[in-house]
């Protein structure tokens, strides 16, 4: 075994690859960093100023907000330097390996020399420390890992990802999502925001944030908005007895307090999106609406960078009243998700899928704030080489490799305080699942990365590449400001105090109630409608058929008398026939009597004794 040398001074400095990673036990003096850690991407906050634009510039939306003017956006800002928060879960298994240990503090994992056949790569045979903000054994569950990573952001009110990386198999969608009796982070965040804002939620969504920008609904659009809700969450599995289940165990679990203000209204929207062979795909799109298309089209949407605003543009975002209702639109994404069967898990996330939960709050001054929480589950890095996985499962995994490893240079440069005078110094435009996570990857909103790991023999070098690429996010270091809450103030809005509030409420309650009374009654008629067609064209079906019976009865009977017409004509013909050959008969056997009848007269004149005739006897 290679034993590594903490004295030893490399002549030459350490090539960066995220492929080939950094071994983080190399002195530090050598690697690639800068002696004192400097303010980051000033040249991309002036970008993010400027009016420029990738892929498309498309802000101007379909909703009306004439009556309420943008009166500028602005950003809540913290100017505290910092970094990622990086944690380590390391997923139970019958026999762990000994490669593997945890420091005492809790805090680095060891991992030891690995034995020359575990490893192709000389680097991966010494001893190396991985720092992290905490590491889970396999003993720590659901709950901790939600309040260690998650749920102080959540009560922080601040916009922030969440990051699940690993290899296949390791636990990511399981720590997000969690099964049927251990619920996972985002169910776990869902009750928490809802019980948060329990008191301050608002149940008709009049504000949203379409194209990055928070917008006044107009009562129609509303309407349309309340349309769509409905539909989508009419698709939806039924999971109330799963949801009380869940339900009941989160909150035992924690303690999530109300909040107390009453000077801000609550609307809460999600959104939910996969990145599946580089395309991006809107995983609650709504059913067409012509009936006999049974499936949702798969259509891809662009995501669009404008004035340092990332948005996809035509994203489905629905808004819910409750914890149970994003959770139903969690389970429908999720069945829309594409899985797949690889050699390491039989039911594999094969693509990137970001769910994301807005809390949209109108505060009296007529302020409204945005936080922007997103749950990311990255598809898992895969062996290609080894795993022996061939045709559309090795193109997938070459996509998810390739972005991953745009997301791994990406966090490097992030991480190397190396100053370009460039805005491109990030290349998160090489991939999309960057080029959408790149508010957290400017460090412009909070990044908390979820690191799972299998410890087991099999995967070491696997899981050695996936810890250099926690180790790396860990050395990131953010100087811009991370803006807390996306702001924006309405000058109509203002004015929109309680009561005139109630008033709106009030107003489109009722027209949702006449919205839902008309769409009743178009369902009746076209009801009726379709029963009358269709006893009509039952009626019409028995009309041609007797008609048709008619004539057929008709034509048969006319044959039937033409054919005894002519039978009775050919027998009489032939009766005629027949008396004749009859008649020529009866005078042949006249004459033959009258014959007879003289030969007999003859006979007896012949016969007589005064006959002449002397009769000579023998
Ligand atoms: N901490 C854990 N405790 C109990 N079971 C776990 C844990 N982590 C993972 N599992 C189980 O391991 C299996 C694979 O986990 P999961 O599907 O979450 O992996 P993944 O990393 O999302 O994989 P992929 O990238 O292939 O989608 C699941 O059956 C899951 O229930």
């Amino acid at each position: 075994m290679e034993k590594h040398d903490v004295h030893h001074v490399p002549h030459s400095r350490e090539v960066r690859s995220f492929l080939m990673p950094r071994d983080p036990s190399v002195d530090r003096r050598f690697r690639p960093r800068p002696n004192k850690q400097q303010r980051l991407f000033d040249e991309v906050i002036m970008e993010s100023d400027d009016n420029s634009s990738t892929d498309a510039s498309d802000t101007e939306s379909e909703y009306a907000s004439t009556n309420y003017e943008d009166e500028g956006s602005s950003t809540e800002h913290s100017e505290v330097e910092s970094g990622p928060q990086v944690f380590l879960r390391l997923r139970p298994v019958e026999s762990p390996s000994k490669l593997y240990v945890v420091s005492d503090d809790g805090n680095v994992l060891i991992t030891s020399a690995a034995p020359n056949e575990n490893s192709s790569n000389n680097m991966n045979r010494m001893e190396k420390h991985y720092s992290f903000s905490s590491i889970f054994d396999s003993s720590v569950g659901q709950r901790d890992i939600y309040d260690k990573c998650v749920g102080p952001k959540i009560m922080e009110e601040e916009c922030v990802t969440i990051m699940a990386y690993g290899t296949s198999g390791s636990g990511k969608t399981y720590t997000l999502l969690g099964d049927n009796a251990m619920a996972g982070v985002i169910p776990r965040a869902l009750e928490n925001i809802f019980t948060m804002y329990k008191n301050q939620l608002y149940t008709t969504p009049k504000v949203k944030l379409v194209n990055a920008h928070m917008l006044l609904l107009e009562d129609d659009v509303v309407l349309e908005e309340l349309q769509a809700r409905r539909q989508l969450l009419a698709l939806c599995p039924d999971i109330s007895a799963q949801y009380n289940r869940l339900h009941h165990a989160i909150q035992g679990d924690h303690e999530f307090v109300p909040l107390e203000s009453e000077d801000v209204s609550v609307m809460i929207w999600v959104s939910f999106v996969e990145i599946y062979n580089e395309l991006v795909y809107d995983l609650l799109t709504l059913p067409p609406k012509q009936a006999s298309m049974s499936e949702p089209r798969r259509k891809n949407l662009k995501i669009v960078c404008n004035k340092g605003q990332v948005f996809i543009k035509g994203l489905t975002s629905i808004f819910v009243k409750s914890g149970e209702e994003a959770i139903k639109l969690l389970r429908l994404g999720q069945q829309r998700i594409t899985y797949a069967s690889t050699a390491v898990n039989a039911n594999s996330s094969r693509s990137h899928c970001v769910f994301t939960v807005n809390v949209l709050k109108y505060h009296r001054s007529g302020m409204t704030t945005c936080s922007s929480y997103k749950f990311c589950d990255l598809a898992g890095s895969e062996r290609v080489d080894k795993t022996g996985t061939i045709g559309s499962r090795l193109r997938e995994a070459q996509r998810i490799n390739t972005s991953l490893m745009v997301l791994g240079r990406c966090l490097d440069a992030a991480s190397s305080t190396k100053k370009k005078n460039n805005a491109d110094v990030i290349p998160y435009r090489d991939s999309k699942l960057t080029l959408l996570l790149q508010p957290a990857l400017l460090g412009t909103e909070r990044l908390a990365m979820i690191v799972t790991v299998t410890p087991l023999d099999k995967y070491f070098e696997e899981n050695l590449n996936v810890l250099s690429f926690a180790s790396i996010a860990k050395d990131i270091i953010f100087k811009k400001p991370i803006i807390k809450q996306h702001n924006t103030r309405y000058s109509g809005f203002a004015e929109s105090n309680l009561p005139s509030a109630i008033r709106d409420m009030k107003r489109i309650e009722e027209l949702e109630e006449q919205n839902y009374k008309l769409q009743a009654e178009i369902d009746q008629m076209n009801y009726q409608h379709v029963l009358q067609m269709q006893l009509l064209e039952e009626k019409l079906r028995k009309e041609l058929t007797d008609r048709f019976q008619a004539s057929l009865e008709m034509n048969i009977k006319q044959g039937e008398e033409r054919l005894q017409k002519m039978l009775h004509m050919q027998s009489r013909e032939f009766e005629a026939k027949m008396a004749s050959v009859n008649r020529k008969h009866a005078e042949k056997v006249e004459d033959l009597e009258d014959k007879i009848e003289e030969l007999k007269d003859e006979i007896e004149e012949l016969k007589s004794p005064n006959s002449d005739i002397e009769i000579i006897d023998d």
